[in-house]
């Protein structure tokens, strides 16, 4: 740092634009996660940032650590209108900070589908246009198409990564697929799930030769995670829910539960089905589990979508969401043979608004509130909790700690 003399670092210094002084973010968290946190900002009025919302996500750590590293690198690399857009870096020299600057998506799938469920069960129907699902399921496959055909995989894909502008929006209704960053529990073990990370680990969206020890991520691994979320987007339901029971730390990536649960939506594969399935690294755990499956013989997506869905298996919707989940990755269609399926040709034809110009029926995203920082930190000093070892001794000592915060407000 000797070489660059001093008062041309002071020059830089003064002129270098701030992120506190371009951005209003104080209070206007939205997200928090071992990736970092989330805030939904406004430009304030001397920045030369066009007016509108935007999302400033502030990499948790200092400096340009690895995953900082390519997180920027990628996203200055993706242009497409469904993949999220870095607009701008910033670097705090003070506190080697990094800050990266998003157009703002108001809704995400997760929060949506939820928000249909909720309504289902108190019996107010939402009403959305006949091709809402279409349209996301058209703008997710561009997306991943676009990401594919650079050889990027996206690896984690799942309601909560796929964000949908908002009505304030120029582009109201566009779907973004993002990678919200996983949160580890285990960092922040008292914050309220719901605050830290919509979906906490989950193994619903995963492949099934993920699950049967498969050494490499692929495309096809991308495209049955989209075929779970098509499945999702009609039933408002998981597809292939599983209870979190065992320890989620496992390091094993084979999850007896969870192919239970695919098993008995889709029935056992056979030999026909799948010719390399005894060649994966855990067939040996399947064979041990499951023998020869033949408890789910009568069990296939067709039964079960039209069974509990009333889906007729001779749709286009359902012919698409069948070749997504073959569960022999060969045999799902790349994004783009995807997106030439009868499905997205025939009326009516995808929309470009996924909301096709209907009103928007969610809320806005909630402000996380800092008090909870201090009073889960607070809590935390006094219960130094152990490190969380399962999901369910998580939740308990998650209830605790509000009751200990309603004592305290009611003691204050
Ligand atoms: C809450 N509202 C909101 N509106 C807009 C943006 C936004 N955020 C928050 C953080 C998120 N950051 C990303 O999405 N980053 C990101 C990082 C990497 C990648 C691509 N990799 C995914 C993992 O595998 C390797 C490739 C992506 C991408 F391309 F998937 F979108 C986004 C973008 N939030």
């Amino acid at each position: 740092r000797a070489w660059m003399d001093a008062d041309f670092r002071r020059q830089l210094s003064a002129r270098r634009e701030r992120v506190e002084d371009a951005f209003e973010f104080e209070g206007r968290k939205v997200g928090r996660g071992s990736y970092g946190q989330v805030f939904k900002t406004k430009p304030r009025s001397c920045a030369d940032a066009p007016a509108g919302d935007y999302a400033l996500k502030q990499i948790e750590g200092s400096g340009l650590s690895m995953s900082a590293c390519r997180e920027i690198a990628l996203l200055r690399e993706l242009k497409h209108p469904n993949v999220i857009s870095l607009k701008q870096v910033y670097l705090a020299h003070e506190t080697r900070q990094i800050w990266l600057l998003f157009d703002y998506a108001e809704h995400d799938l997760w929060r949506m589908i939820n928000f249909h469920a909720s309504a289902k069960k108190c019996n107010s129907q939402v009403s959305l246009p006949p091709n809402f699902t279409k349209s996301i399921m058209h703008q997710i496959l561009c997306g991943i198409h676009y990401l594919h055909s650079n050889w990027v995989l996206h690896r984690d894909l799942k309601p909560a990564n796929i964000l949908v502008m908002g009505a304030t929006s120029p582009e109201r209704g566009r779907v973004k697929i993002a990678d919200l960053g996983l949160a580890r529990l285990f960092h922040q073990p008292l914050t309220p799930l719901t605050e830290i990370d919509p979906v906490v680990v989950t193994f619903w969206y995963r492949a099934p030769e993920l699950l049967l020890g498969a050494r490499h991520y692929t495309k096809a691994i991308d495209l049955w995670a989209i075929g779970c979320i098509m499945a999702e987007l009609i039933t408002d339901k998981p597809l292939f829910y599983c209870k979190q029971e065992e320890d989620i730390k496992t390091s094993s990536p084979y999850n007896r539960d969870q192919l239970e649960r695919i098993f008995s939506v889709m029935g056992f594969p056979s030999q026909q089905d799948w010719r390399d399935l005894p060649h994966l690294p855990k067939y040996g755990d399947l064979v041990r589990n499951f023998g020869t499956g033949q408890q789910y013989a009568r069990f296939s997506l067709g039964r079960h979508m039209s069974r509990s869905f009333g889906m007729s298996e001779t749709s286009p919707e359902f012919r698409l969401l069948s070749r997504l989940l073959a569960m022999d990755p060969l045999r799902r269609p790349s994004a783009r043979e995807a997106l030439e399926d009868r499905y997205f040709l025939e009326e009516p034809r995808p929309a470009a608004d996924v909301f096709n110009g209907f009103d928007i029926p969610y809320g806005k995203r909630d402000f996380i509130s800092d008090s909870s920082d201090n009073k889960d930190d607070l809590a935390r000093q006094q219960q130094s909790q152990p490190v969380h070892a399962s999901l369910q001794q998580y939740q308990q000592s998650h209830q605790q700690a509000l009751l200990l915060q309603q004592q305290q407000q009611q003691l204050s």
